[in-house]
């Protein structure tokens, strides 16, 4: 760094330091303040492997971690449980019992839950002052219309609890277009109902390209940016051609609300895992809190998004995905109306 960018460094500190005391910015947090992340996505979209990994790389940055287990139907867990909900409830007993298949137990089990709330209050409370991480079951219509889950989660915001929703998708979705598509809508409807802050996840990176080349560069998949190109890609397929003017409606909507953008994951991989880490941090307010050690360039990327994005994809776009024939999305010669 040259005397003149450190100079600028300087002055960019000091007025954020300036504009930090005048707007008492820094957010204080009571003794009982927890952070935590709420792991959800479809099933075997990786939620559990996540927790497994997300916990062993938070516990080498220091932080106590507790994982919770809210998945009934998950019977060998690869990481230490802190708290099970299989002692509350377990989807085979209810199964045999009422006689219901795993998508209406996996619901039952939920609604179980909600009603012992205070078995959960009473639990959580031994794991006071620790980073929680609960791994929820991959059920979608938990998270995009079923009120169990946002029930159970309003009360561990009420309980103090600053939570971010981890909200995982296999990225191999991302070679086909519609299902693209479905994905972006299945995203969207649980960023509304679950109606906490969220970080939208394409996981598994390493696996990108696993049935299929990326028809476009990953940031247009991880920014979620001109939807209309994807139309263009249903070319091939008389079926899902059909249904052209509907997926251009669907495109519409996720456009309009404008809050779907995806960060990639591969969980073996400590940069990847530590660009995620700053992302939560930022999502659920830990990186305002005082419990760990922070410097004034972690608050300065925070207050104006710093990272360039194409950090965020260089790893996985140079290692996973096969880059000498990838394309420039903008460079795209399409005709979107045709
Ligand atoms: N290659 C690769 N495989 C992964 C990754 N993450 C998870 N997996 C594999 O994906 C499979 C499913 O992972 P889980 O962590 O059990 O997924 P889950 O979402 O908890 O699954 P359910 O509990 O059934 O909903 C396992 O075989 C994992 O080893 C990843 O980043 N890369």
């Amino acid at each position: 760094m040259n005397s003149s960018e450190l100079s600028n460094l300087c002055y960019v500190t000091l007025v954020f330091k300036s504009k930090v005391k005048k707007c008492s910015f820094s957010v204080t947090y009571t003794m009982k303040t927890t952070f935590g992340q709420v792991v959800i996505g479809p099933p075997g979209c990786g939620k559990t492997t996540y927790c497994h990994g997300m916990s062993q790389f938070l516990t080498q940055l220091g932080r106590e971690v507790a994982v919770i287990n809210l998945d009934p139907a998950n019977d060998s867990l690869p990481y230490n449980c802190a708290l099970d909900i299989s002692d509350l409830i377990t989807l085979s007993d209810v199964m045999d019992t009422l006689k219901l298949g795993p998508n209406g137990g996996l619901l039952y089990c939920m609604e179980y839950l909600e009603k012992n709330i205070d078995w959960f209050e009473k639990e959580l409370k031994k794991l006071e002052g620790k980073y929680l991480l609960f791994d929820f079951p991959g059920q979608v219509e938990l998270y995009t219309h079923h009120n169990a889950v946002r029930n159970v989660l309003q009360k561990l915001q009420k309980w103090d609890c600053r939570l971010v929703a981890v909200h995982l998708v296999d990225s191999h979705y991302c070679s086909d277009s519609s299902k693209f598509i479905s994905v972006l809508l299945t995203s969207l409807s649980t960023m509304l109902q679950i109606e906490l802050p969220h970080v939208n996840v394409l996981s598994k990176c390493d696996l990108i390209e696993k049935f299929g080349k990326l028809s476009f560069n990953l940031d247009f998949y991880t920014e979620v940016l001109d939807l209309h190109y994807l139309l263009d890609d249903f070319k091939e397929s008389q079926d899902v051609q059909k249904y052209k003017k509907l997926n251009s409606a669907l495109i519409d909507i996720i456009e309009e609300y404008s809050l779907v953008s995806f960060v990639p994951l591969f969980v073996e991989e400590k940069e990847s895992m530590l660009r995620m880490l700053k992302q939560v941090d930022k999502a659920n307010g830990y990186v305002f809190g005082d419990t760990e050690e922070r410097n004034i360039q972690t608050l300065l990327s925070c207050a104006v998004g710093a990272e360039f994005e194409y950090e965020k994809i260089k790893d996985i776009r140079e290692k996973y995905m096969d880059t000498e024939t990838a394309c420039d999305s903008s460079e795209q010669d399409i005709d979107i109306d045709s």
